[in-house]
């Protein structure tokens, strides 16, 4: 059975015991172990984190209770979306004692260029793109090629189709192409609320984080789905504004109404700048993932798929296999690496 196809719950017990491990396998420092051990705490619970300031962690429980706590001494680089192991203390807060391991971590540069996780188990992204502004040629290939690299399973989410014409214009083409690809896609419009259910089905029992350029509508559908939160269009612009998006650090949001686990959203300005910008042309080979039943079968070993004789690369393209136009897209990303590394 495939991870996706787990309920929380059970995903629960299985991080329960992945957590025991965690837990054996961690030394405490003595002073901390007496202090723990002498009943100042509550027993071990699993949490998540939901923001973070500084060493103050906002954690959920597994009912979704927020607890305020502090991390253990010698526990670091927790971010949002972390599973961990923590106890209550008398006071309501609590401490952090352990970090689960994640399953997959979404990182930006930070000030310096190195790369660092900005949330933690995050099990898709949402690529949205719009009607207006139209994506440029490339764009959606090259947030799918990031995505890729991070191992995050990608949607494509077509917004705004208010303003598609009847036939589905060619954006709806795309979309199209996209689906036989083997990407889920949906259609969204948040001009009226019919378009949001089966962006919800998607959502339910997920992680999910919304991507993609400025002015696509991302905190427009937020905003529909959390409609309790203070996250009002223009806030995060406005934020981002003062220059202070990419130290904002990220928060989760749950989804929640009609009783369901309906899944978790985890934003932050600095989140929605995804990019390519740290890939290699291996990377950027294998983030075109119709390409990977051809990739080895090349003639040459060291084929950079261009002009080659026997390239199973471009035999795909002449037999139809591979869209031309992403191919194209492909060749286009390679050159921009090749021109320097630039952001979306
Ligand atoms: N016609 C139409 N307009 C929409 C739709 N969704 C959002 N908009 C409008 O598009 C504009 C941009 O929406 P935002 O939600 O701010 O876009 P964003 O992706 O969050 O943009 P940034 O915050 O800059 O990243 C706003 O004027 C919205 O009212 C839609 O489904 N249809
Ligand atoms: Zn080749």
């Amino acid at each position: 059975m495939s991870k996706r196809k787990l309920s929380r719950q059970q995903r629960w017990r299985v991080e329960k015991i992945q957590a025991e491990r965690a837990k054996r396998a961690e030394k405490l420092d003595a002073k901390e172990t007496d202090k723990l051990t002498a009943g100042e705490y509550g027993a071990e619970q699993i949490g998540r984190v939901v923001a973070h300031f500084g060493r103050t962690l906002e954690v959920h429980d597994t009912d979704g209770t927020p607890v305020r706590c502090q991390l253990r001494a010698n526990l670091d680089g927790l971010v949002t979306g972390d599973k961990v192991i923590w106890r209550a203390a008398n006071d309501g807060s609590g401490v952090v004692v352990a970090q689960l391991p994640r399953d997959t971590a979404l990182k930006r540069p930070d000030a310096r260029g190195q790369l660092k996780p900005v949330a933690a188990n995050v099990d898709q992204l949402l690529i949205v793109f719009a009607v207006e502004p139209a994506p440029h040629a490339n764009l959606i290939d090259r947030y799918l090629v990031a995505a890729e690299a991070t191992g995050i399973p990608p949607v494509l989410v077509l917004n705004k189709t208010d303003l598609l014409p009847e036939d589905g214009g060619e954006l709806g083409r795309l979309l199209e192409r996209y689906r036989k690809i083997g990407y889920p896609v949906v259609r969204t419009t948040t001009a009226t609320e019919n378009g949001l259910d089966e962006l919800r089905q998607l959502l339910a029992g997920r992680t999910s984080v919304f991507v993609g350029q400025s002015g696509v509508g991302k905190s427009s559908l937020i905003d529909l789905l959390l409609p309790d939160e203070q996250l009002r269009i223009g806030a995060l612009s406005e934020d981002s504004r003062k220059g202070t998006h990419t130290t904002t650090t990220a928060r989760l949001y749950p989804l929640t109404g009609g009783g369901v686990e309906e899944g978790d959203l985890i934003d932050s300005p600095g989140i929605r700048e995804f990019g390519l910008i740290h890939l290699d042309e291996q990377a950027v080979t294998e983030g075109f993932i119709e390409f990977h039943p051809f990739l080895g079968y090349c003639r040459f070993r060291d084929c950079r798929h261009r002009h080659e004789p026997g390239c199973a690369l471009l035999e795909a393209v002449e037999a139809g296999k591979i869209h031309p136009e992403r191919f194209a897209s492909y060749r286009r990303i390679l050159d921009s690496l090749e021109a320097g590394p630039s952001p979306l």
